[in-house]
């Protein structure tokens, strides 16, 4: 029995997603930067290759969280409940939606993952300073990871966009909300839903894994493409709603979820960078080549999308996008 997955669904499996190689941008950044714009347009997905983030900052992470879930859950539970920073077992969101994952949820900032570790009644880890020390090396390469696509992407949608550092200077702020997200999906010998559909609301989500298959991209409705893992240690890149707003809808926000049929745990890391929760988004429409030429969302901050995402399911992106749409104007009244 296939848990959670409708019959009428059909799986891609020949289809080749975007891969950007980012050393390509060193001898030619305008074709890069179009590249990946390109890819946000059509998906709202592209894998990167050449990132530049170091291979030991990578691998001192995998361990640390290698270490983390392979305790017994007893000892994992006190790094909990995930409320929503900390351990969290199946349960995702706030809301009721299950998946067979485990995770920890964690705030990038430095002072907030020092006093989770010291402070708190929340016990991560008996070596509590290779923890922090692996955090933080690699939120810091990965947010340079992050800014240097965002760069990318700012200079690809062109001069009718704010500059491009506007969208990294929302991630380099001292206040910026970027999260880091531990998942592990234990084994399993039927195929069962790790982490049901959905989009990341932030800006950009810069993800990676152990190599395990599972993940899943949607193109349409009910077309999925499986994300093959790429030998040459990618970074999967998922466009968020904030980007999707902010390009009034140029960009897609790329629906994806974890289908887990695998003897082997999968392990994935995921950096989301979201602005301050006092950061206005407001939606650009004056570039030429926005398909919508009125704004689409009202402005809002940050703050109050995170909290409408934490009242709705974690499926349910239309409704709290929705949220945040423009009135429509009324029909004019016919004349007599
Ligand atoms: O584990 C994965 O590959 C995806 C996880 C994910 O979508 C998330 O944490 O938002
Ligand atoms: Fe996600």
């Amino acid at each position: 029995m296939v848990v959670g997955l409708r019959m009428e669904e059909k799986i891609r499996d020949d289809f080749q997603l975007p891969i950007i190689d980012l050393l390509s941008s060193k001898s030619n950044r305008s074709a890069t930067s179009k590249q990946i714009v390109k890819a946000c347009e059509e998906y709202g997905f592209f894998k990167v290759i050449n990132h530049g983030v170091p291979h030991h900052i990578i691998t001192q992470m995998e361990e640390e969280a290698h270490k983390f879930f392979s305790k017994p859950l007893s000892e994992k539970q006190r790094a909990g409940p995930a409320n929503p920073y900390g351990y969290g077992c199946k349960n995702i969101g706030l809301k009721g939606d299950m998946g067979e994952v485990e995770y920890l949820l964690l705030q990038t900032n430095p002072h907030f993952i020092t006093s989770l570790l010291h402070n708190s009644n929340k016990y991560i880890s008996q070596d509590s300073n290779n923890f922090r020390c692996a955090v933080i090396g690699y939120v810091e390469a990965v947010r340079e990871l992050a800014c240097e696509v965002l760069d990318l992407i700012g200079e690809g949608l062109g001069g009718a966009y704010p500059p491009s550092s506007h969208f990294t200077g929302l991630i380099r702020d001292v206040e910026s909300d970027c999260v880091l997200r531990l998942n592990h999906y234990p084994p399993c010998d039927d195929v069962r839903i790790g982490f049901g559909e959905h989009t990341d609301p932030q800006m950009l989500t810069l993800l990676r894994s152990n190599g395990v298959e599972g993940l899943e991209i949607s193109l349409e409705e009910g077309v999925w493409v499986p994300v093959k893992p790429h030998p040459e240690s990618a970074f999967c890149v998922n466009v968020g709603d904030v980007l999707k707003v902010m390009t009034n809808e140029r960009f897609v926000s790329v629906k994806h979820r974890v289908v887990m049929k695998s003897y082997k745990a999968r392990r994935s890391m995921a950096y989301f960078a979201a602005p301050p929760l006092d950061a206005t988004i407001t939606c650009n429409s004056h570039s030429h080549n926005n398909p919508n030429p009125n704004p689409i969302y009202r402005s809002f901050t940050w703050g109050e999308y995170k909290k409408a995402t934490y009242s709705c399911r974690l499926g349910d992106v239309t409704a709290r996008l929705n949220h945040f749409k423009m009135p429509l104007s009324p029909l004019p009244l016919p004349e007599d």
